[in-house]
Parts: structure tokens; sequence; C-alpha cells
């Protein structure tokens, strides 16, 4: 079992008389990758201000390797490095010139400074590129460098503060790669989202947040075994579909939820909720033989955006 490296208790921070944090509590084990999850105002940079010593809590406390944060807090500074929503980088200057800076920032000197240069560039994946200007670089490796400057002291935690908003996809995935190296190497990291894909890919604990409250605090698989419904089951149909139909499909064995909506023309489209993804296949044997043709159909794992959902009654992309 992983030590506790951060422990986040009942924080709660108020802008005038709106509390943006109310009573947020959470851990991180070393090595852990956290997930913060919530649509746009949930808290969720406000949490992040806090564990960086950037913003006071009006109430709670957070404790990091056994020390408590507090702004300015020199356990903050060895052992987090924060990649910001912003970019943090400086134009004018080369990828390298910039490292040097955030690293002299920390107190690397020399061929300590070189060498952790050298090691960042290459976790980032831009050491061919160290020359050049960020000015030069496409969104994503800007995100790249950025991560870069946020390792250089070579901290036990990485905060990372939406770090795809505005990245194209493939860029998406190159940091995702980094990130994934990172996990591997060891670090603990805290990934705020309101993407529930780039969540359930990296995270191993997923924390969700809405209206600066905690709704869930789980593993991804506790958090899906919370739906009863594990997959899902879309087909389209040509025809209209009858009320026996219907009636049939929700009788069936492991069929938990259904809905009919209306397609172009005749044709209609049903979602049907699944126990278990196994269940597709006697529902679509039971639809041939109540001779449906289907059109399309598709299946899909039950995903974070429906546990949301079942949580708030509200989309996350609302
Ligand atoms: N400096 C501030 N002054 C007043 N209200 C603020 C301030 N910063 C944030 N808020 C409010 O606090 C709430 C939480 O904002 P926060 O930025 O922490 O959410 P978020 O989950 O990070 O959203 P986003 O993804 O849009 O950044 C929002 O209602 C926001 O409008």
């Amino acid at each position: 079992m992983s030590s506790v490296l951060l422990s986040v208790n009942n924080l709660v921070k108020t802008y005038g008389t709106r509390k943006a944090v109310d009573g947020v509590s959470f851990r991180v084990l070393a090595g852990q990758t956290v997930g913060l999850l919530g649509p746009n105002g949930a808290g969720k940079s406000t949490i992040v201000g806090m564990l960086c010593g950037l913003l006071a809590p009006d109430a709670g406390d957070i404790v990091l390797g056994g020390e408590r944060v507090a702004p300015g807090a020199a356990a903050v500074k060895r052992r987090i490095g924060v990649v910001p929503q912003d970019l943090a980088l400086y134009d004018d200057l080369s990828a390298l010139e910039n490292l040097k800076l955030f690293g002299a920032l920390y107190g690397l000197r020399g061929k300590q400074l070189a060498e952790r240069i050298e090691t960042v560039l290459g976790q980032v994946n831009l050491a061919d590129r160290a020359r050049d200007k960020p000015a030069t670089y496409s969104g994503g490796m800007k995100r790249r460098l950025n991560i870069a400057a946020a390792l250089m002291h070579d901290p036990q935690l990485l905060i990372l503060d939406e770090p795809t908003v505005g990245v194209d996809p493939q860029s998406r995935n190159a940091i995702f790669d980094t990130l994934e190296a990172l996990q591997a190497q060891g670090k603990a990291l805290i990934y705020t989202s309101h993407y529930m894909e780039e969540v359930e890919r990296l995270a191993d604990h997923i924390v969700i947040i809405d209206h600066g409250k905690v709704l869930a605090d789980e593993s991804p698989a506790s958090l899906h075994s919370r739906l009863a419904a594990q997959a899902a089951l879309r087909v389209e149909l040509a025809e209209p579909a009858h009320a026996s139909l219907l009636d049939g499909l929700r009788a069936h064995r492991g069929v938990i939820s259904l809905s009919c909506d209306a397609l172009s023309a005749d044709g209609v489209a049903l979602d049907i909720g699944l126990a278990q993804a196994a269940d597709a296949l006697p529902v679509m044997g039971w639809l041939q033989q109540a001779g449906c043709r289907p059109l399309h159909f598709a299946t899909a794992r039950t995903s974070l955006e429906d546990i949301f959902l079942a949580l708030t009654g509200r989309s996350l992309r609302d």
C-alpha cells in the first residue's frame, strides 16, 4: 500500500458570497494519478490555487508529505510542480533559455542545471527543438515545454490544470505519452479536466467536483459499478418501432433501460442500457428474430459522462 503524499481536508474558499470550494477533501497516494473532474466553474482551478499555495483557504488544510501547505511554504515549492492553465513561457527566449530561467528560480546552477534541462527535455520529447523559441511551437509543444518547466526541480507531485485545452488531438496524444511516461517513473499527478475520456485514460483515482463539492471520490472501476448499466447498445432502424417490440426489448434479459428517438423519415434509434457488454449479442439476435433490419448499430462501455449524469442529473459539458 502506497503512502499518503497529499491530504486535502475540508477546504473552503469563498469569493464574495459565492462558495467556490465548499468542504472539499481527498487524498493523493505516492505515485498515484488523481483526476479532478468537473464542469466549468466547478471549483477545480480554485482547488489547484490552494494546493500550490497561491490562494489561502478560508477553512480547512492541506498536508503535503507531512508538512502543512501555506502560501509560500518551502514544502510546496520543493515537492510540487504546477502546469497552469495559462501558459507561463517567455516567447522571446528559446526553450533552453526558458528552462534555464525556471531552473535558476529553483536554485539550480551549473552542471546540475544542465543535467536537469537535458532530462526534462527528454521527458517531454523536445530535445531536438530546444534552441527554438516557443513562438515557433504548436500549442501542444508549448504545453509540453510548460510541463518541462514544472519538472525542473524534480517534484514528487505534478499538478496539471486542464493541460489539453486548445490543443489538437495529435498534440493531445503527445501530452498523454509524456504523462504516461511520468506515471511509469513513479510521479504522482493531479490532473484537472472537464473531458471525462482524458480522466478515464490517465487517472487511477477520480474525484468528481460540482458546485465546489465532492460528489464522488473513488477508483474508475468503483465509479462504473455505481451504474446498473455497464454497456450501451445503439441500434438504428429504418422503420418505426412498435409498442410490442419495445415491450419485448424491455423484458429481455440484461436490458436495464431503453429509449427510442425518432431519426429522419420513419426511422428510429434505440438506446439500450445493458447490464453487461455480453448482453449485446443476445439482444441483437432477438431483434433479428423480431424482423428488425438495423441500418447501423454500435456498442459502448458506459462512460464517466453517464456517471456524472447519474450523479447530478446534468451533462458534464453543460
Ligand atoms: N477571483 C475570483 N473572483 C470571484 N469569483 C471567482 C474567482 N475565481 C473563480 N471564481 C468563481 O468560483 C467558481 C469556481 O471557479 P473555478 O475557476 O475554480 O472553477 P473551474 O472548475 O476551474 O472552472 P474552469 O474549468 O472554467 O476554470 C466559479 O463560479 C467562478 O466564477
